[in-house]
């Protein structure tokens, strides 16, 4: 497993909190997703997520990954983006999100889709 190796546990600003599993040869990986927060009438649960990375050995690899709220009811949500090292050498993933939630209407079609940005740090205190 090369310098960018984004298997473990994350968290960002939010106090989301994820589990990314190790990518295959081909840089797909899998994991799951504990947001702590949500506009859904349903309780939080932990929702699946599905990634694609790049490998390369400067540890500074794009990724995205798509979290399917499928508990939550029609959502979905697509991340997209980089590893780097802070001035302190800590791990940070800088990512952009789009979050799409289901309208009942070609008409309202315009306010479906959010747009956000979340900083994910390592979670040092779970076991893996
Ligand atoms: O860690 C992070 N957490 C937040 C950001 C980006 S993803 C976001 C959490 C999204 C949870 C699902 C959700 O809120 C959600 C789920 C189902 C919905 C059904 C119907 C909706 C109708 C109007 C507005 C919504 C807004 C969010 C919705 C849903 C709706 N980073």
């Amino acid at each position: 497993r090369g310098k960018c190796n984004l298997a473990g546990w994350w968290q960002n600003e939010l106090g989301s909190e994820m589990l990314v599993f190790n990518a295959n040869s081909k840089g797909n990986f899998s994991g799951e997703y504990y947001t702590a927060v949500s506009s859904a009438q349903k309780p939080i649960e932990t929702s699946p997520l599905r990634g694609s990375q790049h490998l390369d050995e400067d540890g500074k690899c794009t990724f995205g990954f798509t979290v399917n709220w499928s508990k939550f009811s029609d959502s979905t949500t697509v991340f997209v983006g980089q590893r780097f090292e802070d001035h302190r050498g800590q791990e940070v993933l800088k990512t952009g999100w789009l979050l799409r939630h289901k309208v009942n209407s070609l008409h309202d079609d315009w306010q479906a889709t959010r747009v956000g940005t979340n900083i994910f740090t390592r979670l040092n205190c779970k076991e893996e």
